[in-house]
């Protein structure tokens, strides 16, 4: 399967898979916890493969990538446009909240962005079987690109349904992060999200993870609190989080992943 890829900054290409091989010997997202009570088969829903775009640990993943049929050059050039792409959206951000274009921009100097390849084989019983578990992207943004079978839902926070995204041809899913959140001191939402898996079709996600430098640390941005406007958010170290959420992915924990809700200070106006 190809995912063609057209992005404006000139460039387009697209990204070759072929979905039987894309498996971890062990699923990796949080919705593996739940899914560790079903029988096996309604359990292989998701298997994903990380693909860091600096040097850290998950680099490691790059060989399997590599295999995958798609060429290195393929996957380098994929990897350098959607980052364009990440930081004109992260100054579009940044002049939207009333910020120089390139406010931003310094805390990704060193940053550890990842793409994630998920794959979602077909599942006869879908409602057994939870392709991505219901999070909030943790990142600054995350810029998604699928096929078209869909599987994508959002939390509406009016009445918690939850909502299908349609997989629009050409287009890519944005979602706001977690540090936008709090950098933005609440005026931008990440959302809430999950993939459901499909009765008949497997499903291919390309996720790509615009993160800040590890060492980072995430609060509200002086220039948008004051003394009306107070910090909504205590400062917390990027990495830390990252890895506590990393760490918990992998098991069935009787407590709940960290979130930001856990650095948020209380409202002195109400
Ligand atoms: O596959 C999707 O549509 C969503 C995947 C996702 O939310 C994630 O990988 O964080
Ligand atoms: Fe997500």
């Amino acid at each position: 399967m190809a995912i063609i890829v057209e992005l404006d900054t000139g460039w387009s290409g697209s990204i070759t898979l072929d979905k039987s091989q894309i498996w971890l010997d062990q699923p990796t997202q949080s919705a593996t916890a739940k899914q560790a009570e079903l029988p096996p088969m309604e359990r292989m829903s998701q298997g994903a493969i990380y693909w860091a775009l600096a040097n850290g640990p998950e680099a490691s993943y790059l060989d399997a990538i590599y295999q995958l049929g798609s060429s290195r050059e393929e996957c380098e050039h994929y990897a350098e446009e959607v980052q364009k792409l990440a930081y004109k959206l992260l100054e579009l951000i940044s002049l939207s909240l009333g910020l120089p274009a390139n406010r931003l921009n310094g805390f990704f100097k060193d940053h550890r962005s990842f793409i994630r390849l998920n794959h979602y084989p077909a599942c006869p019983v879908p409602h057994l079987a939870l392709g991505v578990g219901q999070h909030k992207d943790g990142v600054a943004l995350a810029i998604l690109a699928q096929d078209d079978v869909g599987g994508l839902e959002v939390k509406r926070k009016t009445d918690g349904e939850w909502i299908r995204v349609k997989p629009t041809h050409d287009a890519y899913v944005i979602n706001v992060g977690d540090i936008i959140q709090v950098w933005s001191n609440d005026r931008y939402e990440s959302v809430e999200h999950r993939a459901v898996v499909n009765s008949e079709k497997d499903r291919i996600s390309i996720p790509f993870f615009f993160s800040p430098a590890h060492y980072t640390i995430v609060e509200p941005l002086e220039e948008l609190i004051n003394d009306q406007n107070p910090a909504k958010y205590k400062p917390y170290n990027w990495g830390e989080y990252f890895t506590n959420r990393i760490r918990s992915n992998f098991q069935k924990l009787d407590v709940e992943n960290i979130q930001i809700y856990h650095f948020k200070l209380p409202d002195k106006f109400g």
